[in-house]
């Protein structure tokens, strides 16, 4: 397996990991872990707790540099890239809990996420030039968009901390798509989440999928949600991928099964 020795794009792969380890000092969080993402598809992260998913997402969104191997994205290798790079050639993430500014309303810290990937130049905001409005008017209309694709109009001009955790988790996911991902990483984004907030989301996963085509990598710990969204599933267990496969081979793995029981295979 290889993304070529020019490092030419392989059709279908959009990104392959290659032996990645992580250590901290004496824990290995991530042990010779190869994987691939096809363009288009929804690959889930399972495993349990500690497994070493967050690391994994971390190491490719340049938030941690791996101890070693090698990760490339499109035949470009980003393995220890930093994290605005990533994010500019399509690769976000979201993260566990919410990190949202709680003090910006809605539209605001939609808007906030689109000037970190589409700056224009704070000179050019500050002296506020023909060009500077253009760009303005433009990352209104997408951030227009983004609320009417994810239904939150009533909010756009509440302040995001007052919002119901649900609702903060879909802004979330509104500050990821205004990045513009191509390969969009979500970490655990239904944690804490009641049942009619997870099929919301599960719907508006769906729906970016359909109407964006974009390639989803998605830790989630609820089997049910990953049965029902994922095209393939890869599994961690102590910081090593012990399997990868459609859903339903890895649901009856008996080397999942051991692991998810806390047995030893
Ligand atoms: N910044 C860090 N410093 C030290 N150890 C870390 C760090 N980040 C992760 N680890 C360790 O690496 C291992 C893997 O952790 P990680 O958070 O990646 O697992 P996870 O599968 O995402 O777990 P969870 O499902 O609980 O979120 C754990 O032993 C964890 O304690």
């Amino acid at each position: 397996m290889s993304s070529g020795l020019l490092g030419a794009a392989v059709p279908g792969q959009l990104l392959q990991v290659e032996a990645v380890g992580l250590r901290f000092g004496g824990i290995a969080a991530l042990q010779n872990v190869t994987m691939q993402v096809n363009r288009g598809e929804l690959l889930a992260l399972i495993g349990p707790n500690g497994a070493g998913k967050s690391s994994l997402i971390n190491c490719i969104s340049g938030f941690y540099r791996p101890t070693s191997g090698r990760v490339t994205y499109q035949g470009e290798d980003i393995t220890g890239r930093a994290v605005h790079h990533v994010a500019r050639r399509g690769v976000v993430r979201t993260f566990q809990g919410t990190q949202l500014f709680g003090s910006l309303t809605v539209a605001e810290s939609l808007l906030v996420a689109r000037e970190q990937r589409f700056s224009y130049g704070l000179a050019s905001a500050f002296f506020w030039t023909p060009r500077t409005r253009v760009q303005e008017s433009r990352e209104r209309e997408a951030v227009e968009e983004i609320i009417e694709f994810l239904q939150i109009e009533p909010y756009r001009h509440q302040k995001v901390g007052t919002l119901a955790y649900g609702l903060r988790k879909r802004v979330d996911l509104g500050r990821a798509l205004a990045l513009e991902p191509e390969l969009l990483m979500l970490d655990e984004p239904m944690a804490g989440m009641n049942v009619e907030e997870k099929e919301d989301l599960a719907r508006f996963i769906v729906d970016v999928r359909e109407t964006r085509g974009t390639s989803m990598l998605l830790i989630e710990h609820d089997m049910g949600v990953v049965m029902d969204l994922a095209d393939r599933v890869a599994v961690l267990q102590y910081g090593k991928k012990i399997a990868d496969g459609t859903p339903k081979d890895v649901q009856n793995d008996p080397i999942v099964i051991a692991a998810y029981l806390g047995a030893h295979p």
